[in-house]
């Protein structure tokens, strides 16, 4: 692992990092926010995955969680959404190819070599930081916006007992269900809609998959909601299958770094609560 940048933030050390990555094959980035800590202390890890067209920095830059990580004591994670580099095969729109890995691995060609972000979020990263950080693995919660939304609610879901709390910022909650997630996964793993499920939040729920609890905040005026987003359906799941989850609708709040960074103080003490108990 290579340090590309340091600053002292917020009472912590807001770090960039790169490493090369087995599973994408490929340099990838990632940011680290560790709050200052007695030696040898360790703490509770707070993962972030981004949305679509987004790098780690997008959140670095304008999530504003770093105040109250530093004062909950969690260490934020924030990795890249797809491999880069010109080996990477991409697509022309902005919502499939770099910038768009959906954290699926996929296995239709061009993209089964590299786009292997399910295996890189789920096992690879989380190895690097145990090794490389203070990080209690024990106590980890995980979060995300829109796709970043869709693969936390669906890395939680599938990886029981293994996150202690999980929310999201205006989530993707059915990929089988809205134009954006029928182009990715159709691309990344082929037509059978049936292998779909297991990347899809309400699918899985439905399928019996369960995390502890569940915290969403989604705003009214996103100009995704209607079509893409259909927060509606995860409400629907959850109540049918007795999964407990507070969702709210925000008034007049987008998709934008404007209203994750109102909310994610919010969120980051939430998870707190459930990472210290
Ligand atoms: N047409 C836009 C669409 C991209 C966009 O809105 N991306 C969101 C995530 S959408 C779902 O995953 C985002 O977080 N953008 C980065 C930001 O800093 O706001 C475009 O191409 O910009």
């Amino acid at each position: 692992m290579e340090t590309v940048s340091t600053n002292r933030s917020h009472g912590g050390m807001q770090g960039v990092y790169k490493h090369q990555s087995a599973e994408t094959g490929t340099e990838m980035a990632f940011s680290v926010f560790v709050p200052d800590h007695a030696p040898g202390a360790k703490l509770p890890v707070l993962w972030y995955l981004s949305g679509l067209t987004c790098t780690h920095a997008n959140v670095t830059e304008k999530g504003e969680f770093r105040a109250a990580c530093a004062q909950h004591g969690v260490i934020f994670v924030a990795p890249d959404t797809s491999p880069r580099g010109d080996d990477v095969p991409d697509d022309e729109g902005y919502d499939f190819g770099k910038g768009a890995g959906f954290y699926a691995d996929a296995t239709q060609e061009p993209w089964a070599k590299h786009f292997r972000m399910r295996s890189y979020i789920e096992t690879e990263l989380p190895a690097l930081i145990a090794q490389q950080f203070p990080a209690d693995m024990a106590r980890q919660g995980i979060t995300g916006h829109s796709m970043g939304g869709h693969g936390a609610l669906t890395i939680a879901l599938r990886n029981a007992g293994r996150f202690r709390s999980v929310s999201a910022f205006s989530p993707i909650v059915s990929p089988l269900s809205c134009p954006w997630g029928e182009k990715a996964l159709t691309g990344y793993i082929g037509g059978e809609r049936a292998a779909w499920r297991e990347y899809d939040a309400c699918a899985l729920i439905e399928d019996g998959a369960r995390v502890p609890d569940m915290l969403i905040d989604q705003g009214t005026a996103d100009g995704f909601l209607e079509e893409q987003l259909k927060t509606h359906l995860l409400s629907e799941a959850c109540e049918k299958a007795g999964q407990s989850a507070t969702i709210r609708m925000q008034e007049g709040y987008d998709h934008s770094y404007y209203f994750i960074s109102t909310f994610m103080a919010g969120h980051v003490a939430w998870h707190a609560e459930r990472l210290k108990a």
